[in-house]
């Protein structure tokens, strides 16, 4: 089911961020938001899981129980250990087949590179390690929803690339509807079938693209192995 946002109005004080605003996010697509800083990008992933309830108008064909989220910073529990880190969010659903799903926690594992360090804790990785834990754990997660904010910003950008790839190739094979918010054009059109451009607040939708160039795409050849 796609998301429909309809009427919505939100303010913080005197600031207005929405009024009246309407966006349908398409089922199992990546829509990537592009605009200026301190526009309400971050409030609409809010209002979309329900950390910020709107003043007005609705958001229909959201499932709250189903919702993952990447934030700039990894997220993840410290004093549990990456598997464990992993773990912990699959037991949110229950479990009929534990084994089942450490065999998805490995297979997690093995696809974003991290076999060898399930059992480090989250300080003993490096910061993009870390990110991507973070999107092994969203992805186990069995969300419909995948909210992204700005989840490779703070990464070098042979790291980023890597990531990027990881998450299309996760992404491949377990298709949600995600919503990604970025400051940065390129990883927006890396990422996004559909291209939204935010005015400044109260926030207008500047622009639509959509299926430029063959999105999403890969920059690292896939290892056939
Ligand atoms: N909980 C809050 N209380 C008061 N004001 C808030 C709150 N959350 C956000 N704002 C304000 O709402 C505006 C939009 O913030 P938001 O974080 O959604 O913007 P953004 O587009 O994600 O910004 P950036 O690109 O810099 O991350 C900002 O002016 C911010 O100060």
């Amino acid at each position: 089911m796609s998301i429909t946002i309809k009427n919505l109005s939100k303010s913080y004080g005197d600031q207005v961020i929405y009024e009246n605003f309407n966006l349908v996010l398409e089922k199992n697509k990546i829509t990537g938001i592009l605009g200026p800083s301190g526009s309400g990008k971050s409030t609409l992933l809010n209002l979309c899981c329900g950390l910020t309830n709107p003043d007005k108008g609705t958001i229909e064909g959201v499932n709250f129980q189903s919702i993952s989220y990447i934030f700039q910073e990894p997220r993840l529990l410290p004093w549990r250990t990456v598997r464990e880190n992993l773990r912990f969010v699959m037991k949110q659903k229950a479990i009929k087949k534990p084994g089942l799903d450490e065999d998805r926690i490995n297979g997690m594992l093995q696809l974003v590179g991290l076999e060898t360090v399930g059992e480090f804790y989250p300080q003993e990785l490096s910061g993009g390690m870390r990110q991507r834990v973070s999107i092994a754990r969203a992805f186990l997660y069995p969300s419909e929803l995948l909210l992204m904010d700005e989840p490779f910003s703070s990464l070098d950008c042979a790291l980023k690339n890597k990531l990027m790839d990881d998450f299309l190739e996760i992404w491949k094979n377990d298709q949600r509807t995600v919503v990604f918010v970025s400051h940065n054009r390129d990883e927006i059109e890396r990422l996004s079938q559909v291209i939204l451009t935010f005015s400044d607040k109260p926030v207008k939708i500047l622009d639509r693209e959509e299926n430029l160039i063959d999105r999403p795409r890969m920059v690292c050849p896939i290892d056939p192995d």
